[in-house]
């Protein structure tokens, strides 16, 4: 699929830009701690885990952020900041790590998503079930803050779709979606049991240069990279197939404010964020105006059927009021973007042009 010919393109070589502009971005309002939190990553050299420790390293310094994955790490992950091998089965390898390194803070990002999981539900019944269990049970056995990232994919075809509001009926109809359910209720039953920290956002489907890990909406990230290459894609989906997203800047933010914000202010423990919603057609019409003459083809596929079950619109009104989520991407300035960071972070660097910024 798609994924491996962007993985092996240039993997070593996630760039910096989005979070740059990012931590610029600073806090005024933030009280500094006494002594920054201790933060370890889980999956995290996936879409989401390299950019989240770059934004937190901004913030806590970048002994502080610990990223860990099962994958073998680039050069340049290395030469960035602490990184681990962590199996997220591995619960006493798991112990290990918080005792040693004094944890505070989880952030766990493993997990297989929605396309993938349809692939191998046994392996994803172990890491999006099991591993949820492991982290759950040691945040509680050493007081750590966790967050787990829920989705939009956790919502099916009885839920609402247009808005789908953060609290309603749920049956999803993938073991993706049905594992982040699980996921929702054992940290809110920790919570309400344990008094366990347990913070969970529902995410739509997150845009970034760098290549996502399997799931429904990378048709989104993958038509930017296809159309700047090569002047046309073929999509998965149809060509009106509306979905929640999110630009990667606005998905890391909402996770940082969302962790720094006081106990009082959440009212609940599990929030639905977004920032927008589009179709294939939409996205491929603001993209034109960057690629004149792009091509897009539709040839469905069984991600179509999943698409069709998961909201079209999220209503994430709850944490607009509660701790004051707002999204500052919408779809022009994040085509904008998008067409810039897949330029400067992928096809310069593949055309051998010298990088001003490296990581
Ligand atoms: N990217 C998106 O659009 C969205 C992501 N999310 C959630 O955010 C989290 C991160 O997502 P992405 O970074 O996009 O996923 P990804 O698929 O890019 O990364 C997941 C990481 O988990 C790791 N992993 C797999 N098995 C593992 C194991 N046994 N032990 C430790 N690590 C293991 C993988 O090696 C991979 O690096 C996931 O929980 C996902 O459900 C939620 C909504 C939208
Ligand atoms: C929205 C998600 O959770 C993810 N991007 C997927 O499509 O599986």
């Amino acid at each position: 699929m798609w994924r491996k010919c962007l993985s092996s393109l240039v993997a070593s070589q996630r760039q910096v830009q989005p979070m740059l502009r990012l931590m610029h971005h600073h806090h005024p309002n933030q009280a500094p701690a006494t002594r920054p939190p201790k933060i370890l990553i889980t999956g995290g050299l996936g879409q989401l885990g390299i950019e989240c420790a770059k934004l937190l390293r901004s913030q806590y310094g970048s002994e502080s952020v610990i990223l860990s994955d099962i994958i073998k790490p680039s050069q340049a992950v290395l030469e960035n900041g602490p990184y681990i091998f962590a199996d997220i089965l591995d619960f006493k390898g798991l112990q290990k790590i918080v005792v040693n390194h004094r944890i505070d803070w989880l952030i766990h990002f493993s997990a297989l998503l929605s396309a993938v999981g349809e692939q191998n539900v046994p392996l994803a019944v172990r890491v999006n079930i099991e591993g949820v269990h492991n982290v759950i049970e040691l945040a509680k056995q050493y007081k750590l803050r966790i967050f787990v990232p829920s989705t939009i994919g956790a919502f099916g075809p009885d839920s609402p779709r247009n808005p789908t509001p953060n609290v309603t009926i749920q049956r999803p109809r993938t073991i993706y979606g049905v594992s982040k359910v699980h996921a929702e209720l054992i940290g809110e039953y920790y919570y309400h049991k344990f008094g366990l920290d347990f913070r969970c956002l529902r995410f739509p489907g997150v845009i970034s240069s760098d290549p996502p890990g399997g799931g429904t909406t990378d048709y989104a990230v993958a038509v930017f990279h296809e159309a700047l290459r090569h002047g046309k894609y073929t999509c998965y989906l149809k060509p009106d197939t509306r979905l929640p997203m999110m630009y990667i800047e606005d998905c890391l933010r909402a996770l940082l404010e969302f962790m720094r914000a006081p106990n009082e202010q959440l009212k609940r423990r599990v929030y639905n964020v977004t920032a927008m919603s589009f179709t294939p057609e939409e996205l491929v019409d603001k993209l034109s105006k960057h690629v004149p003459h792009l091509h897009v083809t539709y040839k469905p596929d069984s991600r179509q059927l999943i698409a069709d079950s998961w909201p079209q619109v999220f209503d994430d009104s709850d944490a607009r009021r509660d701790w004051h989520w707002k999204h500052k991407y919408d779809l022009t300035n994040l085509v904008d973007f998008m067409v810039k960071d897949v330029q400067e972070n992928y096809i310069n660097v593949e055309n051998g042009e010298r990088q001003t910024i490296k990581i």
